[in-house]
């Protein structure tokens, strides 16, 4: 059997039970905020505003032909689907009999026109594309995150730099057995639009849990809600950030912003429904509280001693105060579920001294004890996985897979 690129031990591809083709199920549980994939693609073209031309292969078969033998095999059994404006027949006639190899030889045996002819089906139904540091436009082909089925709340949130190079990331807690999961557009979309917005570009009818009848019953179309995701995983991205690169206290004021937002819609939306959502939206957030604590410059515990940022110290201590609250109103929510997470978080949030000690910053802070941060780069940026116009405007540094972007279609020359 091909290989596949999840690591069996950790991952396993399999068919869905919801009739979604193979998908990517873990094996284990995965705390929130653990990257599972990070990929350079594997072929990457310039986006050509006239669509996808034929001119564009030599160079795709090149990048092919210099791949490892498994990483071709593997990238061939990739998902493929016939699109509109999209011809295989086309295709393999200009294979077969126009295209001409770097040594100036023409025609491919039916054999060699038949794989690059998949290669480029492939590259068609599962691209991803890329605005690089010039905002220039491109495709990529990624193995893994190729193998990633839609979710209009998915598990992971994705990254994706202007170097090409893509993070996944794990939002909530995954248990054994889960589907892994991103989102092909938007979050901040209602049922109607992400259903209309994945039949127009992706040519799928959704399937997902959001979008199923008990979750049509319990108001997945609120907008509300979907606006609430948004705050909370722009959250999440800034407290990534705030990990990641360097202390400041800026993040940590938006971060403050952010929980007051998602505070509101959860008062509101609590009092309307219950959600699993936004239970784990919360445990993800204490988790990356909890490695906020953690901060140290050298990512080590916080020692007696260190210098600690008295502005930060305060945020942290308002923070908890929060986080604790939160999980005080939804907990007895879900006691009847006997979920031992929220044991967790309320464990984490409760233990004495956790807070705020181990912060400290990693430059200096001025006299007046504000700390200015790096401006974030556009690939440190929240990543939606918009189309193009919403990319373009929102100045991100990503978009969504475009399987069949228009802008995509493989019209010959
Ligand atoms: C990039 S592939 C994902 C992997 C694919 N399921 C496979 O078998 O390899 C995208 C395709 O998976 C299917 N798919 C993904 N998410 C879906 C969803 N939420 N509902 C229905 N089909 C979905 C659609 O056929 C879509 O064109």
């Amino acid at each position: 059997m091909a290989m596949i690129s999840f690591d069996p031990e950790f991952f396993e591809v399999k068919p869905t039970w919801d009739d979604k083709g193979n998908g990517v199920h873990s094996k284990r549980v995965i705390p929130a905020g653990t990257v599972i994939v990070k990929e350079m693609p594997l072929l990457r073209h310039p986006e050509n505003p006239a669509g996808f031309q034929y001119e564009q292969i030599p160079d795709l078969i090149t990048q092919f032909d210099a791949l490892q033998p498994f990483q071709q095999n593997e990238l061939l059994t990739l998902y493929t689907v016939k699109h509109r404006g999209e011809d295989p027949d086309a295709l393999f006639d200009y294979l077969q009999n126009t295209y001409t190899r770097p040594d100036g030889t023409t025609k491919l045996s039916y054999q060699e026109a038949r794989r690059y002819m998949r290669m480029v089906v492939v590259l068609w139904s599962n691209q991803i594309g890329i605005l690089d540091e010039q905002a220039e436009e491109h495709r990529g082909l990624y193995l893994r995150t190729s193998r990633l089925n839609h979710q209009c709340a998915p598990n992971l949130l994705t990254n994706l730099a202007t170097n090409g190079e893509i993070t996944l990331r794990t939002r909530n807690r995954i248990l054994p057995g889960d589907e892994l999961s991103i989102s092909y557009i938007p979050l901040d979309l209602s049922r109607a639009e992400r259903r209309a917005a994945l039949l127009e570009d992706f040519e799928f009818e959704c399937k997902c849990d959001l979008c199923d009848e008990y979750a049509l019953a319990a108001d997945a179309d609120n907008h509300e809600y979907r606006v609430a995701q948004l705050h909370i995983y722009d959250l999440g991205e800034t407290m990534r950030l705030y990990t990641e690169n360097e202390f400041s206290v800026l993040p940590l004021e938006d971060c403050n912003q952010y929980l007051a937002r998602c505070q509101k819609r959860w008062v509101h939306y609590t009092e309307l429904h219950w959600n699993d959502m936004a239970f784990y939206e919360l445990l993800n957030i204490a988790d990356l509280w909890a490695r906020v604590w953690a901060l140290t410059p050298n990512n080590t515990p916080w020692v007696p001693g260190d210098a600690v940022n008295p502005r930060a110290q305060y945020a942290a201590m308002e923070w908890t105060r929060s986080l604790r609250t939160a999980v005080d109103k939804l907990g007895p929510l879900v006691m009847d579920r006997n979920d031992t997470h929220l044991e967790d978080a309320r464990r984490a949030l409760n233990q004495p001294g956790a807070l705020p000690n181990i912060i400290r910053p990693r430059i200096p802070a001025p006299e007046d004890g504000r700390v200015r941060s790096k401006s974030r780069t556009p690939e440190g940026r929240p990543m939606r996985r918009d189309r193009t116009a919403s990319a373009e405007a929102q100045g991100q540094g990503a978009q969504g897979p475009v399987a069949n972007n228009p802008g995509a279609g493989g019209q010959g020359s």
